[in-house]
């Protein structure tokens, strides 16, 4: 049960998804989501204040760290030993070697904080999110003449998403302020 908005229906193909767009549902395991979500429970985290700050989202990153204020990358602390096995699972999800995944953000939803809308930075290239514990809508928009074209997916706990082509560079995404608190792991490719 994938949980995408706009399938098809009696009535034709409803909203498609943006081009590049992937998901996967139970990349990882209940018993494995149990334990990441422990380990990064402890980590230290710092409030975040950019993307349309909403309420509480609170990030820390490994590898690299983009440095806002001075909108470069900058080197961070090495990848935790914990997040090595889940490198690999996405890059090999993304078709990517997990050498390509040098960086990698992880993200608290306290019930209340969301992710206005963004695109993420271009030094990046591919984006691949995991998402923990609770779910939430994905939503996507593209200007498209006076408005916007608009699609939608829900983020499953324990399922995995791709970013690229399309999806990625001409598309915006954000996440509205979550009910119950949810993690998330965000490797990134650098262009
Ligand atoms: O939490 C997520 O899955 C998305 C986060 C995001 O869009 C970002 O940090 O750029
Ligand atoms: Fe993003």
């Amino acid at each position: 049960m994938t949980a995408i908005h706009g399938q098809p229906d009696l009535f034709g193909p409803g909203p498609s998804l943006p081009e590049g767009f992937r998901y996967q549902a139970g990349l990882i395991t209940a018993d494995e989501e149990r334990d990441l979500a422990t380990a990064i429970a402890g980590l230290p985290f710092a409030a975040f204040q950019f993307h349309g700050y909403v309420g509480k989202r609170r990030t820390v990153s490994f590898g690299r760290h983009y440095d806002f204020g001075q909108e470069r990358l900058r080197e961070a602390a090495p990848m935790p030993e914990f997040l090595q096995p889940l490198r690999e699972r996405m890059a090999g999800f993304a078709g990517l070697a997990p050498s390509a995944l040098p960086h990698v953000l992880v993200t608290e939803y306290a019930p209340g904080a969301g992710i206005g809308w963004h695109r993420d930075k271009a030094v990046f290239g591919d984006v691949l999110g995991l998402s923990l514990l609770a779910p939430c809508p994905f939503r996507f928009r593209r200007a498209q003449g006076a408005g916007w074209k608009r699609a939608s997916v829900t983020l499953e706990p324990r399922s995995a998403y791709l970013l690229r082509g399309a999806s990625r560079t001409e598309w915006e995404h954000s996440i509205p302020a979550v009910e119950a608190l949810r993690y998330s792991v965000t490797f990134r490719s650098l262009r």
